[in-house]
């Protein structure tokens, strides 16, 4: 009986359906530690996490099978054993599981029991739910493997710690949320507690459509003490060296981690995201509207962050509304990012579209329809551009406006993906002074400012009609939002929102714009999430509806 052991913790990332890639990488990531007894890798390393459908198609169960036996015989070598989190169909039914490999052969696999099915999560739409798991015997030692959810909650540890576990093993796929990471130690903290037992929580990092993964995986033990933080973001391997002692296993103490705050959080989602989205689907860089507002401003700053300055291609396309303010700012903030900037005027797209409708038109005064059409010739623009020369078009809405509908369908919505669109335009402003004082850790971007001061200080304006300001069709953006906060992410009515003291006129209204821009979110392209309740993955609204929170 071994009372030593050396386990090699992978906080990696994954790249949803490259089986062959994922398993070359678990298989390097073993060679280069094989003084280690045995290598665990996150939630579904193999397939990658979220699934979604792509787990329905039974082609991918057989080369998950055939890429697990692959990784299974290279075991034979006597180094470390392997934990590796796969499929698993075992009489007709799908288990999200987790492999433990070592002398040449599948040794056990153990099956997912709590399946999250809220938020983010659809698992028990693809996955059957296995029976509560008994520990798995590796050379002698048992080990508990709570596969995450199993985690966050108490019976399956519980059961873990009465049928003999002396360790507790959890790959995560965990995704990024404010805050999250102090939950993951809340909920490591409960089941430590209750089963007396030491912890690993195992997460991955990196970026899947519309979520990211920020890691932060731990060691915990039965004290509750952190033996072991791992890194932010960052795909890291730490070797953890285990004693047994009279009082069971621990782990001996190593590197602690410190978080980032809130800002820097949300800013470091944001690149991961875009970064991971833009590199995976093979594009060569991004090209967007630089307007000389601030939404475009931290859009193109996030992308320089994420990409570097020369994959991000800035195109100003003024019209007679224009101000030269903006030009000016537009150029600054170019200048600034050191990206490429070009001016394509649309004054003749919209005489030509004046004159095309101006038969249909007839006896009809300008108005919103006029206004429109200049955000969709930008859309159209800016798509010419990224079919001629490829890169993705990032759209630069922010959740402010993408929840009472305050943006062009067809037009300035027009795109690929967008990292403003879970934070509000108070955020916005709050992440554009931040990061004009900040360089962050995980970007390759300028140092100092990004964007002039002014595009923080000025009222935002769309620009589509003289003298246009966000402020004469919407509250002021601090009480906009406050209202917002309440009627998205806490699902209050109108009620208790003019109870803490809003005009109950303003309130009814967001209400109203809040309903009837469903449709619009629906046709909005995906970006990070980063609350609770993002559009899209979290917060899952039917367009056609009749019920208000007051008639
Ligand atoms: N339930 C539903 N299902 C499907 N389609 C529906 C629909 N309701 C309306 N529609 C369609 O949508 C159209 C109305 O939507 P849309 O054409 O977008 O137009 P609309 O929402 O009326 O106007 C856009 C608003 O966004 C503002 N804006 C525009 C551009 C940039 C910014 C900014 O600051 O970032 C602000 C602009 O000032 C204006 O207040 C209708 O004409 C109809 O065709
Ligand atoms: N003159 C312009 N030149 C280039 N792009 C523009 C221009 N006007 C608008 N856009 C694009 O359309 C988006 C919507 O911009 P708009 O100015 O209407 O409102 P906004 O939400 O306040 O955005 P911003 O703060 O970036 O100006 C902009 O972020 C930008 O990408
Ligand atoms: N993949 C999972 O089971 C993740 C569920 C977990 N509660 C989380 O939010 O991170």
């Amino acid at each position: 009986m071994t009372d030593r052991l050396k386990i090699a913790l992978a906080q990696f990332s994954q790249n949803v359906g490259d089986l062959r890639g994922n398993a070359d990488a678990m298989l390097v990531a073993r060679s280069k530690h094989m003084g280690a007894d045995l290598i665990a890798f996150p939630e579904l390393q193999l397939i990658g996490y979220p699934t979604e459908d792509l787990v329905l198609k039974p082609a991918l169960h057989a080369e998950a099978e055939a890429e697990l036996q692959r990784m299974a015989k290279v075991t034979a070598d006597g180094g470390p054993g392997m934990l590796v989190g796969t499929t698993h169909v075992r009489d007709r039914l799908l288990y999200n599981a987790v492999a433990v490999l070592d002398g040449g052969e599948v040794i056990a696999t153990v099956l997912k029991h709590e399946l999250p099915n809220y938020g983010v999560f659809d698992e028990k739409r693809v996955f059957a739910s296995g029976p509560l798991p008994g520990p798995v015997n590796f050379r002698g030692v048992r080990i508990g493997i709570p596969i995450c959810e199993d985690m966050w909650l108490s019976p399956v540890c519980e059961c873990l710690a009465e049928t003999g576990a002396e360790i507790l093993i959890s790959p995560n796929a965990s995704p990024y949320e404010l805050g999250k990471d102090d939950r993951r130690l809340s909920a490591g903290v409960g089941r430590v507690t209750e089963t007396g037992l030491p912890l690993v929580m195992l997460n991955r990092v990196g970026g899947q459509d519309e979520v990211v993964f920020d890691g932060t995986s731990y060691v915990m033990n039965p004290d509750r003490s952190l033996a072991v933080g791992f890194r932010e973001w960052d795909e890291q391997i730490i070797v953890t060296d285990w004693t047994r002692t009279a009082d069971g296993w621990r782990c001996a103490p190593g590197e602690v981690a410190t978080h980032d705050d809130d800002l820097t959080s949300i800013y470091h989602a944001m690149i991961v995201g875009l970064r991971d989205y833009v590199t995976r689907n093979r594009f060569p860089g991004v090209v967007l509207g630089l307007s000389g507002g601030i939404d475009s401003a931290l859009s193109a700053a996030v992308a320089v962050d994420a990409l570097g300055a020369d994959k991000v291609w800035c195109v100003m396309m003024p019209s007679r509304f224009t101000s030269q303010e903006s030009l000016d700012d537009a150029a600054e903030c170019a200048r600034l990012l050191g990206v490429r900037l070009d001016s394509v005027p649309i004054g003749a797209a919209m005489d030509a579209f004046d004159g095309m409708l101006s038969p249909l038109f007839e006896g009809r005064g300008r108005d919103i329809a006029e206004e429109n059409i200049q955000s969709r010739i930008r859309g159209v623009t800016l798509m010419a551009l990224s079919n001629k020369f490829g890169p993705m078009l990032l759209t630069t809405g922010n959740k402010s406006e993408m929840s009472v509908g305050y943006a062009t369908i067809y037009g300035d919505m027009a795109g690929g993906y967008s990292v403003l669109k879970d934070v509000y335009k108070t955020t916005v402003f709050e992440l554009s002074r931040w990061r004009n004082a900040n360089l962050p850790r995980l970007g390759v971007g300028a140092t100092g400012l990004v964007m002039p001061e002014r595009v923080i200080t000025k009222p935002p304006s769309a620009e589509l009609r003289d003298n246009q300001k966000d402020q004469d069709s919407l509250p002021p953006y601090d009480d906009l939002d406050a209202i917002l906060l309440d009627l998205v992410e806490h699902e209050r009515s109108v009620e208790d929102v003019v109870a803490k003291g809003f005009d109950r006129e303003t309130v009814v209204k967001i209400e109203r714009l809040l309903h009837v821009a469903e449709y619009k979110r629906r046709q909005a392209p995906p970006g990070v999430k980063i609350g609770r309740r993002s559009f899209g993955r979290d917060r899952r609204y039917p367009i056609t509806h009749a019920f208000r929170t007051v008639r």
